[in-house]
């Protein structure tokens, strides 16, 4: 219903009119400054416990791709880390752009990644995922940066499958996936209280910034970018930039886990 895009006319400078809450207080993404970020002794390490069984399918919703996860037990959750209590894992997607130089949401000292994992958490002291949105200490996103290098062997998986999912709304099976698989050797990390970074741009995730990116290459970077806006029959739009540049801190902190 929202015609929320990535384009000129519906872009991110754009949002605030049907979304006030994109000039609120806590928005995402942010630009990360590691000088500036507090080292907090008290954050716990990030506990990541994925089930592959609970990988459902895989779709192109128009604004980036996702692979959803049954989420109606607590078998892939996240916990620990900045957080108290138990958040599942809901789905996975990303941000990149039309070029290696942009594509990321987070930015640290003003440098973009080419692309940008996000790992989708609720809190499960809430009934459902979508009572958990509104809250917040609802959902929790763990980011991952990804950078230009070595093809990715665990990406290629998820790579594969969209060729099936070229047009907004197709979807497909995708099963026996572990998403823990796409995750970097160091759980270091960075914290703070922020917003989803698409509308409804709600002011309910506690985000979680992997310090070390994982390594993406150009061949599989052209991958995503082969994916499309558009839906089938429509004059065809490549999903490229689907990245919200960073917002305000307005006086947040953002904490390290590490040193
Ligand atoms: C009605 O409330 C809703 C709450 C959430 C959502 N989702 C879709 C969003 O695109 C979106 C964006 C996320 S990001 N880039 O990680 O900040 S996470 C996420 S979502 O899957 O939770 C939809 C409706
Ligand atoms: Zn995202």
């Amino acid at each position: 219903s929202h015609g929320w895009g990535y384009g000129p006319s519906n872009g991110p400078d754009k949002w605030v009119q049907d979304f006030p809450v994109a000039d609120g207080p806590r928005q995402s993404p942010i630009n990360i400054v590691p000088r500036e970020a507090q080292y907090d002794s008290s954050l716990k390490a990030l506990k990541l416990k994925y089930d592959p069984s609970n990988a459902t399918g895989i779709l192109n919703n128009g604004h980036s791709f996702q692979v959803d996860f049954l989420d109606d037990t607590d078998t892939s959750t996240l916990t620990g880390g900045p957080i108290s209590g138990t958040y599942r894992l809901r789905q996975f997607h990303f941000h990149w752009g039309a070029s290696d130089d942009r594509g990321s949401e987070h930015t640290v000292n003003d440098i973009k990644f080419p692309c940008e994992l996000h790992l989708v958490h609720w809190n499960t002291k809430y009934p459902s995922f979508g009572e958990a949105a509104s809250q917040p200490d609802g959902l929790a996103v763990v980011g991952v940066f990804l950078k230009i290098g070595a093809a990715n062997p665990r990406l290629q998986k998820v790579l594969d499958a969209l060729d099936a999912i070229k047009t907004k709304g197709k979807q497909t099976t995708f099963a026996n996936f572990d998403a823990k698989t796409l995750l970097p050797s160091s759980l270091d990390y960075w914290t703070y209280d922020g917003s989803l970074t698409t509308p409804p741009l709600l002011e309910s995730v506690t985000w979680i910034v992997l310090k070390e990116p994982i390594s993406v290459s150009p061949a599989q970077m052209a991958k995503f970018r082969s994916l499309l806006f558009t839906g089938e029959g429509e004059a065809p739009c490549c999903m490229v930039d689907n990245y919200r540049p960073p917002q305000p801190l307005k006086g947040r902190r953002v904490r390290a886990s590490f040193k």
